[in-house]
């Protein structure tokens, strides 16, 4: 379990000071799978930095297992260390060891004596999928393969937390699908406690329990995926939720236009022919995406509907279907007024 209190982390370069992380509280139960989002500089790798020791956060609490890490002597940090794995993106290998020897270097590290060691490397790597590639140095492997490497070798001293600095990016789609699933196997069989930044939003979606979103610094929002899913509020919720083919800003006419959210797992396949009806107005499917996370069905769509109708009618039928919806372009004097606003994951 991670529990981070009010952790902030300051650089100075000479008359310059910059506020990286600025009171970050946070907790990750064990077994559970934290995703921490932000766009770029927003301090994800930093904050990475100062739960696995690398970075010394200026002030605050981390507190991993029930140990505080911050104010550590350097002989408790490597202990304490060992509880941490850290999963980075494309996996750093050593160009002239092999994978298993990859994979026994923290082991060599802490002193672990040889017979201990080939052991636990040789269930490492049939736990990661790799036995067969044990004698593979690392161009000879694919870079799933390798990320597999890195993630066998942050196992190696049996961490209870791990994190995942964009453990996937750069993969190709089956490589990400089998990185996934490899997380979601060790959390399952190990009870792992997992903190992952990224900024693949099906990867989170597939994944993360909860999500937090970290912006210059700060976490602007939180909570349990689903919830956020669901919460046609969130802007988190609506970044996460599957890209519609197509794009909003490509519509014609002069209507408005609403974003619908799936609130219910009953949303009847014919909610559009009952809007319809109900409104008695041409309502148009612009873009739409439905998809099945942890059995729950959550999806969005955009619909234009003529200019008149009034708001509060829309809204009513929208959830007499089990749909929250919300207005995201609307005609004003002789263009369209964005209302809905874009942000940048
Ligand atoms: N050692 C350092 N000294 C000064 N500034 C730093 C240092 N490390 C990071 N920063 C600054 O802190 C901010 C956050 O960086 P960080 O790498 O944590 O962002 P990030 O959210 O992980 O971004 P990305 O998604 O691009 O990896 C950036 O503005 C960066 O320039």
């Amino acid at each position: 379990m991670i529990t981070i209190t009010n952790l902030s982390k300051n650089f100075s370069d000479g008359d310059r000071h910059s506020i990286v992380l600025d009171a970050i509280n946070l907790s990750v139960e064990r077994g559970e799978i934290l995703a921490v989002v932000g766009p770029s500089g927003a301090g994800k790798s930093t904050l990475a930095r100062c739960i696995n020791l690398l970075g010394r956060p200026s002030s605050g609490s981390i507190v991993v297992d029930g140990v505080e890490l911050t104010g550590l002597r350097a002989a408790e940090l490597r202990v304490a260390r060992r509880s941490i794995g850290t999963i980075f993106q494309a996996s750093h290998m050593l160009s002239r060891r092999t994978a298993a020897e990859n994979i026994a270097l923290p082991l060599e590290y802490m002193g672990v004596v040889r017979e201990e060691r080939d052991a636990r490397v040789l269930e490492l790597l049939e736990r990661v999928g790799l036995a067969q590639h044990a004698h593979r140095y690392p161009h000879q492997l694919s870079g799933g393969q390798r990320q597999r490497v890195g993630i066998a070798r942050a196992l190696a001293l049996r961490p209870s937390v791990l994190l995942a600095d964009e453990a996937t990016s750069g993969l190709d789609p089956d490589n990400v699908e089998s990185v996934i699933a490899l997380l979601r196997e060790l959390r399952q069989d190990l009870g792992l406690t997992i903190l992952m930044i990224t900024h693949d939003m099906q990867m989170v979606r597939k994944i993360a329990d909860r999500v937090a979103r970290l912006s210059h610094g700060r976490i602007i929002e939180s909570g349990p995926l689903l919830d956020l899913l669901v919460d046609p509020e969130s802007q988190l919720g609506n970044l996460l939720l599957p890209s519609p083919s197509g794009e909003d800003d490509s519509i014609d006419g002069g209507g408005q236009v609403w974003r619908v959210v799936y609130g219910s797992d009953h949303v009847a396949p014919t909610w559009l022919a009952a809007i319809n009806r109900a409104l008695g107005a041409e309502v148009h499917l612009l873009t739409a995406s439905i998809e099945t996370i942890r059995r729950h069905q959550v999806g969005h769509a955009t619909i234009s509907l003529p200019a008149n109708l009034p708001e509060a009618n829309i809204r009513r039928f929208l959830s007499e279907q089990g749909l929250q919806g919300y207005l995201v372009a609307s005609p004003s004097k002789g263009g369209r007024e964005k209302v809905g606003e874009r942000i940048e994951v």
